[in-house]
C-alpha cells in the first residue's frame, strides 16, 4: 500500500478584497515526493505555500500534515507546532553563531549529538570544512547551502520552498538543487516547492502544479505535463511555441501542412494547431518541390528564411510560409540559411496540439 499523503490540502481558497487569490486549490505530497508548484508571477503561489505554513489563514479549505489536521474553518495550529521546514529566497542565517551551531539551532539532544548531525549535514552540501566558520566567511551560495543544512537537519517531514535557489549563479544552482534533492530524497521528506522558472520544475519535481490565476489548471510528472499541455496557454508557459489557426469543418481544419483532425469540435470552432519550435522539420527546396507527404509529417509546406541566429547549443530559424503566418524552428547545432532561402517544413502530426481558442469574454 502506497505511504499516506504526508501534506493533503483541499479546497484552498484566500481572498484579498473580494479577489480569489487561491481559489479552490487541492493537492496531496507523499512521501519523498517532490511538487513543484508552478505558475506564472502573482498567480497565488507564496500565498498557498504561507497558509501551509500557517503564516497565512484560509478563508476555506482545509490543511492535512502528516494525517494531522493543522487548518480548517475553527482551527488554525501555529507555523511552529506545524513540524514543517521552511526554505525561503531570503534566508538569514544568525551572523553571531557559527556554521555548526547555525545547523544545529533547531535540534534536540548532547552538544555532541548535535555536533554530529550538523557536520553530516554539511558534508551533503560540500561545507564540512567550513563547519567553524562564521556566515560572513562564507560566499552567497555557501551561505544558502548552510541554511539548506539548517532546514533539513530537525527532519521536517514537510519542507516548504518559495524559490529557494533564485539569486544564484547558474552553475551553483545546479549543483546546489541537485545536492537539496539528493538529501531531501534520502530522507524521505515531502517536498512542496513554489517557483515560476519551468525548468527548475522540470528539474526538480516528481510532480508538477501548474497554477494559474488561483486555481491549479493542470497536475502531472513534468514529462506529462510538457507533453500532453492541457491548453495553449499551459503548452506556451514551458517553451515558444508556434500556432496555426483554422477552423473547424467536418471535425477536419485545413492548413497549410493539410489536414488536421479536431475530433469532437463543433463547425465553425476557431482552433489552434500548436506545435514547439523543436519539432518542425525543415528540408532543401529541390528545383520548387519538397520531400513527400507522409502519414507522420503531414504535408510540407514552402517557406521563405526570414533570420536565423546561432543561440548556444542551437539555432533558431524564422520562416514565412508562403500561405500565411511566420513559424519559428530550432535546429541542434550551427544552422544559419541566408534570408530569403526557400525551403520546406513539416511539421510532426505526433507532437502537435490542436486546442479550440478560447471565447472572447
Ligand atoms: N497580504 C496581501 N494583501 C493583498 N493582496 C495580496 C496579499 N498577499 C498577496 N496578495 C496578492 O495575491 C496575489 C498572489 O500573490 P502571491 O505572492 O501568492 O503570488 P506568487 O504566485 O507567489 O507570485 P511571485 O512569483 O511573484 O511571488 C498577488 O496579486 C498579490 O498582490
Amino acid at each position: 500500500m502506497p505511504d499516506a499523503p504526508r501534506v493533503q490540502i483541499a479546497g484552498l481558497t484566500r481572498r484579498f478584497g473580494g479577489r480569489a487569490v487561491v481559489d479552490d486549490v487541492s493537492l496531496s505530497i507523499a512521501p519523498g515526493q517532490v511538487t513543484c508548484l508552478l505558475g506564472p508571477s502573482g498567480c497565488g503561489k507564496s500565498t498557498t505555500l504561507r497558509m501551509i505554513a500557517g503564516v497565512d489563514r484560509p478563508d476555506a479549505g482545509e490543511i492535512r500534515l502528516d494525517g494531522r489536521l493543522v487548518c480548517d474553518a475553527a482551527r488554525s495550529v501555529p507555523p511552529e507546532d506545524r513540524g514543517v521546514g521552511l526554505m525561503f529566497q531570503d534566508f538569514a542565517l544568525f551572523p553571531h553563531m557559527s556554521v555548526a551551531d547555525n545547523v544545529a539551532f533547531g535540534l534536540s539532544g548532547s552538544r555532541a549529538e548535535k555536533r554530529a548531525r550538523a557536520q553530516a549535514l554539511l558534508g551533503r552540501v560540500s561545507l564540512d570544512r567550513h563547519i567553524d566558520a562564521y556566515p560572513h566567511e562564507l560566499s552567497g551560495g555557501e551561505q544558502q547551502r548552510v541554511a539548506l543544512a539548517r532546514a533539513i537537519a530537525p527532519r521536517p517531514r514537510v519542507m516548504l520552498m518559495d524559490e529557494p535557489f533564485s539569486g544564484l549563479d547558474d552553475r551553483l544552482r545546479d549543483e546546489i538543487r541537485d545536492q537539496t534533492l539528493e538529501v531531501l530524497k534520502e530522507e524521505g521528506t515531502a517536498v512542496l516547492l513554489v517557483t515560476h522558472e519551468p525548468q527548475e520544475a522540470m528539474r526538480m519535481a516528481d510532480e508538477i502544479a501548474l497554477m494559474r490565476e488561483g486555481r491549479i489548471v493542470q497536475t502531472g510528472a513534468p514529462y506529462n505535463i510538457y507533453n500532453n499541455p492541457v491548453d495553449r496557454e499551459a503548452a506556451g508557459f514551458f517553451s515558444d511555441i508556434n500556432v496555426i489557426s483554422g477552423e473547424v469543418n467536418g471535425a477536419l481544419t485545413q492548413t497549410p501542412f493539410g489536414q488536421f483532425l479536431a475530433p469532437g469540435v463543433p463547425d465553425g470552432t476557431r482552433v489552434d494547431i500548436v506545435i514547439r519550435p523543436q519539432h518542425l522539420r525543415i528540408d532543401f527546396d529541390r528545383a520548387g518541390r519538397g520531400p513527400n507527404p507522409t502519414p507522420q509529417d503531414g504535408t510540407p509546406a514552402r517557406a521563405v528564411v526570414e533570420r536565423a541566429r546561432f543561440i548556444g547549443r542551437e539555432s533558431l530559424v524564422e520562416f514565412r510560409l508562403e500561405a500565411g503566418p511566420c513559424l519559428t524552428a530550432t535546429v541542434p547545432s550551427v544552422f544559419l540559411p541566408k534570408p530569403g532561402t526557400p525551403m520546406w517544413l513539416a511539421i510532426r502530426r505526433d507532437r502537435c496540439f490542436v486546442f479550440p481558442q478560447a471565447k472572447e469574454s
